[in-house]
């Protein structure tokens, strides 16, 4: 067939290599999303604008039925679908938890709950949602160390602090995971293990919305925001669109509104906040191309090493950075060096006697 060379064939290629690059395939029809819909529907909440759908370049995400207009609500999901510190207390593990000295923080009870509630298997009230759940996290701390190794430095440190404050969740959490051995025929380290620990704890941490609840003495004082929001929870980041995402207390419902339209048939984002890819990654285990908040990062020692070596006053420069929280975080972005690291910078480059000015 003869290639149009008219406005009216140039819009049409342009409008199937949009739809070619952005449409999903359908995967309301897979067992796992036709349970899942039945145990939404048995919770009170069904969806008329959006289904689940695979799309190129995100993965997993929800695909709109109909146009959205601005300001459209795309989901209000009932408090009844809601997994928060609310439901476990409600639990089986309500009691144990109230009998835990010291009390365990509400990420752990959450966490308890998905890995004991996988463990229920058939028998579980959640496992239509368990169902559809990754199986495996992409987050730094399920990287091999080889993997780690390969990043730049900055985000090697984070990713080694983020696995060492998981690691240390694990090993703090094991006397709790103990006292709960009534409830189970199995031996408790088997069931709690690290690698469930893991799961779950990747599971609330690139999955969970925010929603305050007060706080409570059976838990630490450490704050209590997290809410697994089934269903909503598959909606893809795009950090161009906007959303109005809340728990409304009249309807008992947690609401997301969009501000941008949405077409037929295309995937619908909301925007997990204005985060850099560096962020992205060690907090959801991915990154965002054409990302406007992207940024490159860099270390104290990379300045150092452009900076001249004869400063003797290079260690008290770099103790003050230190002292004041401006050794980390220092960023270049699409707009030049950051507020952080020109700060920096210029402290570094005193002389000597305006060093001892500023002191
Ligand atoms: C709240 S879930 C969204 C649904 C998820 N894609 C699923 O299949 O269950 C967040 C996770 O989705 C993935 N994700 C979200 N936005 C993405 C994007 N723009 N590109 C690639 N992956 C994305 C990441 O793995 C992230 O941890």
């Amino acid at each position: 067939m003869k290639r149009g060379r008219g406005r009216t064939s140039r819009i049409r290629r342009q409008k199937l290599f949009r739809s070619s690059v952005s449409r999903g395939v359908n995967e309301s029809c897979k067992p796992e999303f036709i349970e899942f819909k039945k145990w939404l529907k048995g919770r009170k909440f069904e969806d008329t604008n959006l289904i689940p759908a695979c799309f190129p370049g995100t993965g997993r995400g929800l695909m709109s039925k109909t146009s959205l207009q601005e300001g459209q609500m795309i989901i209000s999901l009932p408090e009844s679908c809601l997994l928060t510190t609310d439901t476990v207390i409600r639990s089986y593990l309500g009691t144990y938890i109230a009998k835990c000295q010291p009390p365990p923080s509400p990420l752990l009870a959450l966490c308890t709950f998905l890995v004991s509630e996988k463990h229920a298997g058939d028998q579980s009230l959640w496992k239509p949602y368990l169902d559809i759940l990754p199986k495996a996290y992409t987050c730094p701390v399920c990287l091999e160390p080889k993997v780690v190794n390969l990043f730049p430095e900055p985000l090697k440190a984070k990713a080694e602090e983020q696995r060492a404050r998981v690691q240390g969740f694990f090993s703090s959490s094991r006397d709790f995971f103990s006292s709960l051995q009534p409830l189970f025929s199995e031996a408790v380290e088997n069931i709690f293990s690290y690698s469930a620990l893991l799961w779950a704890w990747c599971t609330v941490n690139t999955r969970a919305v925010y929603m305050k609840h007060g706080q409570r003495k059976c838990f630490s004082p450490e704050p209590d925001t997290y809410a697994l929001a089934p269903y909503l929870d598959l909606l893809n980041h795009s950090p161009d669109v906007q959303v109005k995402a809340a728990f409304n207390e009249e309807t008992r419902c947690y609401e997301v509104r969009t501000a941008s339209g949405c077409r037929k048939h295309e995937q619908v984002f909301i925007c997990y906040g204005p985060h850099d890819n560096q962020r992205l990654l060690l907090e959801y285990g991915f990154v965002s191309i054409q990302n406007p908040h992207a940024c490159v990062y860099v270390s104290a020692d990379l300045l150092v090493k452009y900076l001249p070596s004869t400063d003797k006053q290079m260690n008290k420069k770099i103790s003050i950075l230190k002292d004041h929280d401006f050794i980390e975080n220092l960023t270049f972005g699409w707009d030049g060096p950051s507020w952080r690291l020109l700060t920096a910078l210029k402290l570094l480059c005193l002389e000597a006697e305006e060093l001892c000015m500023t002191q």
